[in-house]
């Protein structure tokens, strides 16, 4: 057992899955400090709070630049972040002072390709203009024109980034019907193999589907990508679906496809910014379906991610190996 003066100060941004935390109070080695709230850290508390941290375990919504690095001074060895996704980590910065980065791949890839399938079918079969029907009775009768859409069944369907994640959601639209499988990114993935993928061009990809997925991270060259010239190549009867980040798509832009008929539909589990606030236009819009970036949601997915977040944090502390250590 450590003695206090021995243990390792780790500041925790956000109350997180009791998984996690047992593992970390049980470890023996870490003196916790914890914003024990639902809702975000403010920026002046997480500098004060991570002031002389060994460890830093963070959400995707705070963003750790060089001025939280500063803050937290060099005793700093490592980050964990519950989270896949690492845009919000000044990656440079990191290695830069030799901090090691832990993060939670594979862990959540089910959860989110099934959300992803979910929001598909939700946005092209317009179910949420459908319950509103049934509630404010609009619905007369049946109707043969009324409330048509498009479906999966013989369609091509387009997935920007065959990840992990991407990959686990073609498996999933693929036994639909789905005729063409494109995808594009930054090389052909052998694996592509098993869901009959064909490596386009970007340009290809957009032109000839009738589902546009975004599945890949965001990067310097992914930021923006999906802009107005980029909808403009879609077909007007194509749906538009993004479980990525929000940053990757122009949402004035999307605004602008969506209300000229340009494209048919979008559905969104992450905008710019989240929270999208109330009065935002794409809100106004029948054809738009926003969630609440809930890809990872179940409960048993977030237990875990928890749980593997406190081991790569401890990892990170003891200098041992970690389950999910991101190469910098
Ligand atoms: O990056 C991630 O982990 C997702 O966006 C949320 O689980």
């Amino acid at each position: 057992m450590m003695s206090a003066q021995q243990m390792l100060k780790v500041y925790v941004t956000r109350r997180i899955p009791q998984e996690g935390m047992k593992l970390l109070q049980k470890a023996g080695i870490c003196n916790l400090s914890v914003w024990d709230s639902d809702e975000p850290v403010p920026r002046a508390e997480l500098l004060k709070g991570v002031a002389g941290a060994h460890g830093l375990l963070c959400l995707l919504s705070d963003k750790i630049d060089a001025e939280v690095l500063d803050a937290a001074g060099p005793n700093l060895k490592v980050i964990s972040t519950l989270s896949v996704g690492f845009d919000h980590l000044a990656i440079d910065e990191i290695k830069k002072r030799g901090i090691r980065v832990g993060y939670t791949p594979d862990v959540l890839t089910d959860a989110t390709a099934e959300l992803t399938v979910a929001l598909l079918l939700t946005t092209c079969r317009r179910l949420p203009e459908g319950v509103e029907e049934v509630k404010n009775g609009g619905w007369s009768t049946w109707k043969p024109l009324w409330l048509c859409s498009y479906g999966l069944s013989g369609s091509t369907v387009g997935v920007i980034g065959l990840g992990r994640i991407g990959l686990a959601i073609a498996r999933r639209l693929k036994p639909f019907g789905v005729k063409r499988l494109l995808y594009t990114g930054r090389q052909p993935k052998p694996q592509a193999q098993e869901v009959d993928g064909e490596y386009v061009p970007l340009d290809t990809l957009v032109r000839e589907s009738d589902f546009v997925v975004v599945s890949c991270s965001l990067t310097p060259d992914t930021q923006g990508l999906c802009d107005k010239t980029f909808f403009s190549k879609m077909k007007k009867t194509s749906v538009f679906i993004n479980t990525s980040r929000g940053a990757v798509v122009n949402q004035e832009d999307l605004f602008g496809a969506l209300s000229s008929g340009q494209i048919a539909a979008a559905g969104l589990d992450v905008t710019t910014p989240e929270p999208l606030p109330t009065d935002h236009p794409l809100l106004s819009l029948k054809n738009c379906v926003v969630l609440p970036h809930i890809g990872s949601a179940t409960y048993s997915t977030r237990g875990v991610m928890s749980e593997l977040t406190a081991n790569n944090l401890l990892a990170g502390l003891t200098g041992s190996e970690m389950p999910s250590e991101l190469k910098l």
